[in-house]
């Protein structure tokens, strides 16, 4: 549980009671009659050979409100893909699983990409933008929610709360996105979101100043969760990036689309913990290097389109100013482990301070050589725009890849 202090521009619904799944499962239940809910999982076929998809199946088998789940399958061949569908036919609910790398969905992606429409990138953002094609395409939900499928504290009250601002009938809210204490195996986690995201956009109010749209994204409590849930008319007008600033730029294209009291955050775990990917000091092609790189340049791309110019030495101040304020957090960060009992590796965390400050002036010198450059893929009223006839194509051709290769 946790005080009911409100930050920030957006709603905050906190877990003030620790209410009871079955309550408000049966809540969800009522909503759905109204407001029908899919649920989006993006996944690669490796996280099926690992324990935390298979824990989250075992938990969503007993979800009781869903009329679909979408699953977009990455890096999957033909016998991964027919694996996927047995391992994912033990959900009671109507599933279905897209799978990305197989021919009729490639076949589609070529045509979008002969019009220059389709995603550049391999990755989340495209397989979650194709999931979102097929969401709309089906119809069948109203209330959607999307999370990373490699969380391993995964229950079925995070899949409730998350689900329930944008299920609740009596509720106003477009987006919602989920929040949670980031503190595992004695240690606190969130390291992109804790030194990078956090630092970097109190420098850049510092630098610019309290705009709107800083003090937006200052409000988020975990900027980089996985998990949030929106209603379905959201999609048509989405631009979704394909890199690593898919999170971001999902928040910063609410903020362009809706006003601030149609979003909100909401508590959705006391505990959380996912896989963790290495650091990456020697490659900036990798890991959280790179995650870094594509969340600075998703923001400063953001701020150009307000009217902010960027040169070299604005980079260099803004660099200074983060590496100053950064170094601060850590110190925050470290009592805030000691008075909780919690382990902290100062040094460790200075480092990644050091290589992030070295992140932020190449995601500068990289948006500086090329600001045109965006990897926002096309919103999907465009792709109906341009192509009137795909997202029927794309239910077509999952339902057929399901009929030939589920059985
Ligand atoms: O949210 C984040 O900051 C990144 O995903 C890294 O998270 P981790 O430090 O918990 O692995």
């Amino acid at each position: 549980m946790t005080d009911f202090f409100q930050n920030g521009s957006i709603t905050t619904l906190h877990n003030l009671s620790n209410r009871p799944l079955d309550e408000m499962e049966r809540e969800l239940m009522e909503f759905s009659r109204q407001r029908p809910m899919s649920l989006l999982l993006p996944s690669l076929y490796s996280e099926l050979e690992g324990q935390a998809l298979p824990a989250i199946l075992e938990q969503l088998k007993q979800v009781p409100y869903l009329s679909e789940i979408v699953i977009g399958l990455d890096r999957a061949d033909e016998a991964q893909y027919r694996d996927a569908l047995r391992q994912f036919s033990v959900l009671p609910q109507h599933v279905r699983v897209l799978w990305n790398d197989g021919p009729r969905l490639r076949e589609l992606d070529a045509r979008l990409e002969e019009r220059g429409l389709a995603p550049r990138e391999a990755g989340k953002g495209r397989n979650v933008w194709y999931c979102l094609g097929y969401i709309l395409a089906s119809g069948r939900g109203e209330a959607v929610a999307l999370h990373d499928c490699d969380i391993v504290t995964y229950n079925r009250l995070l899949l409730a709360r998350l689900f329930y601002p944008v299920a609740n009938p009596n509720f106003n809210y477009e987006f919602c996105k989920g929040y949670y204490s980031r503190v595992a195996s004695g240690k606190i986690n969130g390291r992109v979101c804790r030194l990078l995201v956090t630092p970097l956009i109190r420098t850049l109010k510092k630098i610019y100043g309290n705009t709107e749209y800083l003090d937006y994204m200052d409000s988020f409590r975990y900027a980089l969760a996985g998990e949030f849930s929106f209603r379905r008319d959201v999609i048509n007008d989405l631009r979704i990036p394909s890199d690593w600033g898919l999170e971001i730029g999902v928040l910063s294209e609410m903020h362009r689309n809706y006003s601030t009291n149609r979003l909100c955050q909401v508590d959705i775990a006391h505990r959380y913990d996912h896989k963790h990917q290495k650091v990456s000091f020697d490659d900036e092609h990798a890991g959280l290097s790179k995650m870094s790189i594509d969340i600075s340049k998703s923001l400063f791309r953001k701020l150009a389109t307000q009217g902010i110019v960027f040169s070299t030495e604005t980079f260099r101040s803004i660099k200074a100013t983060y590496f100053r304020i950064a170094l601060d957090f850590v110190e925050t960060y470290r009592n805030d482990a000691i008075i909780n009992g919690l382990t902290f590796d100062i040094h460790r965390e200075e480092q990644t301070v050091e290589l992030f400050a070295r992140n932020l002036m190449k995601a500068g010198q990289t948006f500086l050589e090329n600001p045109m450059e965006t990897p926002f893929i096309p919103s999907w009223s465009r792709i109906t725009s341009a192509a009137p006839e795909f997202l029927q194509e794309l239910k077509t051709a999952v339902e057929t890849d399901y009929e030939e290769y589920g059985s």
